[in-house]
């Protein structure tokens, strides 16, 4: 059994001073696989001070230094990435290669990224060429609390950790108390990349203490956070307190609209997309809607698509999908297999229970329900699982109204070749992202949402912007 009972304070590796144990459960087994520490005040309050001691010398520190410091930092990352590939496939349950293509990918992408973009950034600039006179510096917003959740650790770590850093930040992470032992490892990386004590440290909590303390800590300047739309509400509201800035990363229930001019791989990818990390992620395409013509053929297809998707353990090499994150997780998706079932929707791959040749372990088989209506409990919430829900319309109108009726903003998906349909479409979508005919993002181009998928934006330079303030200074010109 993996003991990591330590914190990372203040550049050293320390005993928790308010703690109590808490089991990490392996999802494929459902058995511990390590115990750690969960804090409590106390802690909370001797990092948020550790970070706030650091601050003044960080902030004053050359930008290019603590760019140098990142691209150290992403080195280390790189020469310990089989170590974080295990640590999050056994934390949650990411199948092993899985883990090391997307999980520390991800990482390592968003750190290059930052590092790419900071070297093209003046964080002073003149106003203008007009006026001179008029001096703009962009300068770190200050001690920050950064939350983060369990299902792609260390793409929201790197998000928040590289933004922060560059941008002259000190920071608090908590980790989820689900995924906590990537976390220790990446906080190692950070003091092997040297890192000057107090600018990063590390407390292991939960979200009702060391979460709430860093949300209402009165020396913490801004809180970022990832995580689902109820704790997005819960840490806004103990934030408003002190007024610190409130960074949000929350839930989300995609559309992806399927023309009848999509290409022959939009239905294929739509499902594998869904599928992908056990439909753990916030900008899955869980809303798949398609033109009526296709209609028919789409459900078969994707249903047939659905059944080649196999379930197995995490420690397996291939292609298959792992183990959902814990009990909650998985009776709350159950519920709702059962709840698609109970409100009339068809089911036509996977289904309630466990795939077969399961008995123990959070697996869920993967799942796909067609004729689903706009007012289906599946259709508004957020499953966090294998489950696709399958919706037809009959005018584009029609999709735009029922893409843009959820509460979430984050992402939302088109298939067609028809470029002045997709121009139409990216400005009617109410989403932080519009991911057309499967192309992704450019590296750098901003994450985030709107409406109550949240306010923030991450990755490149947008993603350091959202951890600085702007300082206008007149008469700096020589007189
Ligand atoms: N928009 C994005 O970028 C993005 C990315 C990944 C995940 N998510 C969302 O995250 C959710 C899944 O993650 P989760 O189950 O870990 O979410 P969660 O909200 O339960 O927990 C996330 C983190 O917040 C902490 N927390 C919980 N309650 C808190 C509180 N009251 N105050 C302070 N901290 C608190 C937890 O300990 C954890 O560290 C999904 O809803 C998903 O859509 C969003």
């Amino acid at each position: 059994m993996i003991e990591k009972r330590q914190f990372y304070i203040d550049g050293a590796w320390t005993e928790a001073l308010d703690g109590r144990d808490h089991e990490v459960i392996d999802p494929a087994t459902e058995e511990p696989c390590a115990i750690i520490a969960l804090g409590g005040q106390a802690d909370t309050d001797a990092a948020v001070a550790a970070a706030k001691r650091a601050l003044p010398g960080w902030m004053a520190t050359p930008a290019a230094e603590r760019i140098a410091l990142v691209e150290k930092l992403l080195a280390v990352y790189k020469s310990r990435a089989e170590e974080l590939a295990q640590a999050m496939s056994l934390e949650m349950g990411a199948p092993i290669a899985l883990a090391r293509a997307n999980q520390v990918g991800a990482g390592l992408f968003h750190l290059q990224n930052f590092v790419n973009a900071a070297k093209e950034f003046d964080f002073e600039a003149p106003f203008s060429e007009a006026h001179a006179d008029t001096h703009m510096i962009h300068e770190a917003i200050g001690v920050c609390a950064l939350i983060t959740p369990w299902n792609w650790p260390m793409n929201q770590i790197t998000l928040k950790v590289g933004a922060a850093a560059i941008a002259g930040c000190t920071m608090v992470l908590k980790p989820s108390e689900e995924s906590p032992l990537s976390a220790l490892l990446f906080a190692e990386f950070m003091d092997e990349a040297g890192f000057p004590k107090g600018v990063f440290n590390l407390v292991n909590g939960d979200g009702a203490g060391v979460g709430t303390q860093l949300s209402g800590h009165p020396d913490v300047d801004m809180v970022s956070f990832t995580g689902s739309t109820r704790a997005g509400r819960a840490i806004s509201r103990t934030a408003a307190e002190t007024l610190k800035r409130v960074h949000l990363e929350l839930g989300g229930k995609g559309a992806n609209l399927i023309f009848a001019d999509a290409d022959d791989t939009a239905v294929k990818r739509g499902v594998m997309h869904m599928m992908q990390n056990s439909g753990q992620s916030c900008n899955a395409p869980s809303r798949m809607m398609v033109e009526a013509p296709i209609y028919d053929r789409v459900v078969e297809e994707a249903a047939a698509v659905a059944q080649t998707v196999k379930v197995g353990a995490p420690s397996e090499d291939g292609k298959h999908i792992g183990p959902v994150v814990n009990a909650t997780q998985y009776e709350k998706i159950q519920g709702l297999i059962e709840t698609g079932v109970k409100e009339g929707a068809r089911l036509v791959a996977g289904g309630p229970g466990r795939p077969e040749g399961f008995n123990k372990g959070f697996y869920v088989r993967p799942t796909v329900f067609a004729d689903v209506t706009p007012d289906m409990t599946i259709a508004n919430e957020e499953i966090f699982g294998p489950v696709l829900s399958i919706m037809k319309f009959e005018t584009e109108a029609e999709a735009v109204e029922v893409a843009n009726d959820t509460p979430y903003g984050l992402t939302n998906y088109v298939q067609s070749q028809d470029v002045d349909r997709r121009h139409r479409l990216a400005r009617q979508l109410r989403s932080g992202m519009v991911e057309m005919n499967g192309k992704s993002r450019a590296p750098g181009a901003p994450f985030g949402g709107m409406k109550q998928s949240g306010n923030g934006r991450e990755g490149g330079l947008l993603g350091i912007h959202d951890f600085l303030e702007i300082k206008a200074v007149s008469g700096w010109a020589a007189e």
